[in-house]
This record gives structure tokens, sequence and C-alpha cells, in this order.
């Protein structure tokens, strides 16, 4: 039976210091690493073998794969990265302190742009020193200026129908290392979950996620791994 792991990167530098990410490289804190590699050994202890590796651009994330499959001895599996998991891009919140935007904006305007379906937060501006353009892994990439769950949903699913939902098909246990929002596209999808209910759905750090998928590739009801 194809089984699907998805894990948010373990805590990361901006996370501990409560800043808006987005497409931002930040690394891992010490938790963070702690956190990836205790998904890793999670995953031994419960006998879950991934097979098959898909990540983003973005080093937290990749490093949370690594330390994952270098504890369930599996560092050695396919992996693929590609910018469509990637974080949703903050805009021109990348950078800013979660709270101090609280108090200029209020509470209920930065609920609606971390949470809402479908309001991005306000434009990256130009020479924004957070700008990625001339980043070399962006090459050839259209970087978006802001995204909603929504316009992250718009690339994320193209890449699980076109890349790796048939790597599952094939019998593989794949397991997907990404960030909050990314999943939250993924979960929204596979859980059939509404655009009203999914400003409720939070992803936690450095912690397994499964779907078991049937013959018909229909996902089962998602559970953690440490509920099992
Ligand atoms: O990009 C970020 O700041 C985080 O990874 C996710 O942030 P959020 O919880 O505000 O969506």
């Amino acid at each position: 039976m194809p089984k699907l792991i998805l894990v948010r990167h373990g805590q990361s530098q901006w996370n501990l210091e409560n800043r808006f990410t987005g497409w931002w490289d930040v690394d891992l804190t010490e938790r963070g690493v702690e956190e990836a590699m205790a998904a890793g050994a999670l995953m031994k202890d419960k006998g879950v073998e991934p097979t098959r590796a898909f990540t983003s651009f973005q080093t937290r994330a990749i490093r949370t794969l690594h330390l994952a499959l270098h504890q369930c001895n599996r560092l050695w599996i396919p992996e693929t990265k590609d910018w469509r998991l990637n974080e949703r891009h903050y805009g021109g919140l990348t950078g800013l302190d979660k709270q101090e935007t609280r108090e200029k904006h209020g509470d209920e305007q930065v609920h609606i742009w971390r949470r809402s379906f479908d309001v991005p937060p306000p434009e990256m501006e130009a020479g924004s020193k957070y700008d990625l353009s001339s980043d070399p892994r962006y090459a050839g990439i259209d970087i978006p200026t802001t995204e909603s769950l929504k316009l992250t949903i718009e690339r994320v699913l193209p890449y699980w129908e076109s890349d790796i939902l048939p790597v599952l098909a094939s019998g593989e246990t794949v397991i997907i290392s990404a960030h909050g929002n990314s999943l939250r596209a993924l979960v929204k999808h596979l859980s059939q979950i509404s655009d009203d209910d999914i400003t409720g759905l939070e992803i936690p750090t450095g912690q397994p996620i499964i779907y078991d998928f049937d013959d018909g590739m229909r996902p089962g009801e998602r559970y953690y791994l440490k509920d099992s």
C-alpha cells in the first residue's frame, strides 16, 4: 500500500524569532535539528522506511529531510528538490516581526494575511533586501511577489499531480519535507478540507503526518506517526 509521509521542517531561526519567513532561506535552530532527528528516529521505530524523497529549494526543509533520513538509515534514497514545494511567499511581510506587525496592523488583519484562503499579504517591493531575483537557485523561475494559500495551491498541486503522485502510485513510500503552508496546501487537497475550514489547520514542526493510499490511489485518513 503506497504510503505518504509529510514533514514540516524543524524549528527555524525565524520561527524562533517570530518573523515572517516565506521564501527567505533561514536555517534550523538547535531545537529544529533535534526535531528533525526525532522525526527520523520515530520513522525507524515505527518501521516506516521512505524509498523516495521530495523537498523544496529551502535549507530548512532540505536539512530536515537529511537529518531525518540519516536517523533511519535512508540517506541513500533518491531525492528531488523543487521550488514548487517552497513555503508560500510572504511578500512585503518577509522579515517582519509577527508581534510588531500585529501591533501595527491589528490582530485581525494579521490573521487574515496568515490564515485566510485567498487574501495575499502586501507585495514585496522591488529592491527589497529580501528580493531573491539574483539568487541562482531561482534562475529561470518567475518568483512571486506575494502568495495567498490559494496561489500556493496553484503551484503545489500541479507538481503533486505531475511528479509526486505517479511515484507514489508505483508503490513507493514517499517522504515530502516541506513547509507549514505548502503542506497545508497538500493536506487541504488530500483531506478535502473546505476553504473556510483550512484557516484552522496548523502543521507542527518536525512531526511526521501519514496518509495510506488504497489501490485506487485514494488517501485514507491522515494521522500523526507518533499516534500510530
Ligand atoms: O513563513 C513563515 O513565516 C512560516 O514558515 C509560516 O508562517 P505562518 O505560520 O505565519 O503561516
